[in-house]
């Protein structure tokens, strides 16, 4: 089959575009009458193609396409390639368009948008950065201001009223994980009111392969801080001279212990002649027995271990007490003070949702990129989605070189700078793609003594990166960077504004040099995809060598091969090795997305549980009558001194409490559940079983359980003054809450990260 008719089939396996394509000749013939139209008439046109259902038929597609084409051409100056449009097509279908760089993918996703935004759908345009998420949605404004439809923006600085306000609008960008922040935030709130994320609808995720696939198992925490209890330095010093059976008794059971009254003279005497039992300071016999708990009680190494400068909890058995990562408050304070360690900050993870469990909530789903064919797979397995290979507008003239492969590292540092001395010399722009950072900087530095000025991209700053590399194709212009994936912005040949494009032309246009394969092809094609934008001329090599990570930890063979003088190794059989090792790496990660999604699933379920739970005490003005407070007798009685209103406030806030408290501590369970599997894995049973079969039973008691801890404190609730306190029974929210996103790996040791950052106060404050 000619390739010409190939293209537009579509590929293989990817979704038929000539339904689409038979379409264009059509929006091309409206294209001449809608440039009589004003503006608002062009507006009013748009609007009109809202009075139907979704999906399109036939006609409304060729007036939205055509309709749409118009504006972008009067608001932008920017007339959509036909290829753009078999874009926004596959998108409102709900797939994948494959779209190669440059070839205005920003441009096809809001058109999109706008056609479901039409037909009275929420969209969300999800971004991989609050950069892109900014600069997308100003960019794409003035089209979706002549179509009538409204759009907002959310970064992670917007307020809590911001984030409201860009929910509202018809169409709203936000960095994935910002809006998965404010759905935890929001799982949360104790007032309906206070909820800022609309229901999901649809969502059109832009680098869809690094979101779906790459990030799917990263999960977004939302973390609060409890309020501090400081430790009682000059208490655990009382309690350290106390001595066993004179000043205090242990029961039988190493359970409980109490002073003698010898004790209680001693300790009174220590703090100055105080009356432990005094009617007036009912303070101080509390925090005795915290000390004497923590002293006594709980030792070191069996109890706990002190480590880096932590009290850390050893899990006595898992199962039950690895509910717990730290003793309530007072008495982790306590025994802090014993060891003499710093006060640790009360953090704890409240929830956590993974990228692809809040893709998933979204009834529709699409997106775009410019590497999708590679996990068609994955797209479907994970998300039901199929993939569109849209043809790019003008034939791709880039020339990919085959890969060199090096015996040693040196060897293939030294052949890359020399490349690089090369193709500089002309004055051609050259961008180089390292595996990371501390690589990028190694390389720089090699090539700066060589003589060769370059950028290096490591900024933490997403707009002044954007800006950077926006200028890589300069003439002259030596970059280097990290993983290309979401960097999003397309390099022009002579500079952002283009200026010297012809002399870059005629240099040969960019030149691609990848500092080793990536463990995915699909990455070696992101970076390869820099160069050749829009039928621009350009160049793409990758350099591997034999130590590198890929390959020493995927690669069945690593030795035996014979070299040239300067370390390269020219046999083709070693040359498909290094292909193998990457589809081996490949294997591995899908392998481990797949098994995170297994273990995602279940606690997604449970999850859902208790949300809906949540919900109905949330929203059903019956919090109390629905978890039966209401047949207590205490509950009359409060009534009738409150009255009815804040009685059953007061019962939901209970409630709520406890359903978020159970679920703070069962999801912590389920971390070291799932962190002890890899353990019983060795011992060759399926991990996933023995998972499940320790975590379906202990979640069965989790309702009665919060409904039972709530008619507890709900006995102790009183009346005051009128008011009914619910904090004196123990109901405290997190005094903050702040929200990371944690790169997990199913078997290693999750939680223990998390704790890691918590400590390092590696969040952001929530403002709200
Ligand atoms: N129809 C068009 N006519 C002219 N220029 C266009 C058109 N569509 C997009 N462009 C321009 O092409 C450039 C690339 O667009 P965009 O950044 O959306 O590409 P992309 O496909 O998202 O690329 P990347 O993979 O780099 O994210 C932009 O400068 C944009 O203004």
């Amino acid at each position: 089959m000619a390739e010409s008719v190939r293209r537009l089939l579509g590929k293989p396996g990817a979704v038929d575009l000539r339904p689409y394509t038979k379409l264009l000749s059509a929006i091309e013939a409206e294209e001449d009458g809608l440039r009589e139209l004003d503006d608002t008439e062009l507006t009013e046109k748009a609007i009109e193609l809202g009075n139907a259902e979704l999906p399109y038929d036939r006609n409304d597609l060729v007036s939205l396409c055509a309709v749409g084409r118009e504006a972008a051409r009067r608001s932008l100056d920017e007339r959509p390639f036909d290829v753009q449009l078999l874009g926004v097509m596959a998108l409102l279908d709900g797939h994948v368009a494959e779209m190669a760089t440059g070839e205005g993918k920003t441009l096809a996703g809001a058109l999109a948008a706008a056609g479901f935004a039409l037909r009275g759908q929420r969209v969300h345009l999800l971004s991989v950065n609050d950069y892109l998420a900014r600069r997308d949605a100003e960019w794409m404004r003035p089209v979706y201001d002549m179509l009538g439809v409204t759009v907002g923006w959310i970064t992670e600085d917007s307020t809590k009223e911001e984030r409201r306000a860009a929910y509202s609008c018809d169409v709203t960008y936000a960095a994935v994980s910002e809006l998965g922040f404010d759905v935890l935030r929001d799982r949360m709130v104790t007032d309906i009111g206070d909820r800022v994320v609309p229901p999901p609808n649809i969502a059109i995720i832009d680098e869809a392969d690094s979101v779906l696939v790459d990030e799917a198992r990263v999960p977004l925490v939302l973390a609060g801080a409890a309020e501090s209890v400081a430790a009682d330095v000059e208490m655990a010093d009382i309690v350290r001279g106390l001595k066993p059976r004179l000043h205090f008794e242990i029961d039988g059971e190493g359970r409980n212990v109490q002073l003698t009254d010898a004790g209680i003279d001693a300790v009174e005497k220590a703090l100055g002649g105080v009356d432990l039992y005094s009617e007036d300071d009912t303070s101080v016999l509390p925090q005795v027995n915290l000390a004497l708990h923590a002293h006594v009680l709980l030792q070191r190494d069996v109890h706990y271990v002190v480590r880096d400068g932590e009290v850390r909890l050893i899990n006595e058995s898992r199962g039950r007490i690895a509910l717990l990562q730290r003793w309530p408050d007072g008495l982790q304070a306590a025994v802090e003070a014993k060891e003499k360690v710093a006060v640790s900050e009360t953090g704890e993870v409240l929830d956590s949702i993974t990228v692809q469990s809040l893709v998933l909530r979204y009834p529709t789903r699409g997106g775009m990129t410019g590497t999708a064919m590679a996990v068609a797979e994955q797209l479907r397995e994970f998300y039901e989605l199929e993939v569109a290979v849209i043809p790019s507008n003008k034939p791709n003239v880039r020339e990919d070189h085959g890969t060199r492969l090096y015996a040693t590292r040196e060897e293939k540092e030294d052949a890359l700078v020399a490349k690089a001395e090369e193709v500089h010399k002309s004055g051609r722009p050259i961008l180089i793609g390292t595996q990371d950072v501390a690589e990028s900087e190694l390389l720089a530095k090699r090539l700066r003594d060589a003589g060769l000025d370059c950028v290096v991209l490591n900024a933490k700053n997403d707009a002044d990166e954007a800006s950077i590399i926006a200028e890589a194709g300069t003439h002259g212009a030596v970059t280097v960077s990290t993983q290309m994936a979401g960097r999003g912005t397309d390099i022009r040949l002579g500079g952002s504004d283009m200026a010297d494009r012809e002399r870059v032309v005629e240099t040969g246009g960019l030149y691609v040099m990848g500092f080793g394969r990536y463990p995915s092809s699909r990455l070696d094609g992101q970076l390869r995809g820099r160069a050749g934008r829009q039928g621009d001329p350009g160049d793409s090599i990758f350099f591997v060598s034999m130590d590198d990570d890929l390959v020493v930890n995927n690669a069945p063979e690593t030795t035996g091969y014979e070299t040239t003088a300067e370390g390269e190794i020219t046999d083709s059989g070693w040359l498909h090795m290094v292909d193998h090792a990457q589809r081996v790496a490949e294997g591995q990660l899908l392998e481990i997305h797949r098994n995170t999604w297994r273990y995602n699933q279940l606690i997604d379920v449970q999850r859902d549980v208790v949300l809906e739970h949540r919900e109905m005490v949330l929203t059903g003005d019956q919090g109390d009558r629905h978890i039966g407070l209401d047949r207590k007798k205490h509950h009359g009685a409060l009534v009738e001194e409150v009255g009815e209103e804040k009685v059953a406030q007061a019962a939901r806030l209970i409630t709520l409490y406890h359903l978020d408290r159970g679920w703070t501590d069962h999801n912590a369970f389920l971390s070291e559940l799932r962190e002890g599997i890899h353990l019983r894995f060795l011992g060759r049973r399926d991990p996933l079983d023995e998972f499940n079969r320790d975590a379906v039973p202990v979640f069965k008691g989790f309702l009665d359980d919060a409904r039972a801890r709530a008619a507890e404190s709900f006995e102790e609730l009183e009346a005051e003054d009128g008011e009914l306190d619910v904090s004196g029974v123990g109901v405290k929210r997190p005094s903050m809450t702040w929200t990371y996103m944690v790169h997990d790996h199913p078997f290693s040791s999750a939680f223990e990260t998390l704790v890691g950052r918590l400590k390092g106060g590696r969040g952001t404050a929530d403002r709200d």
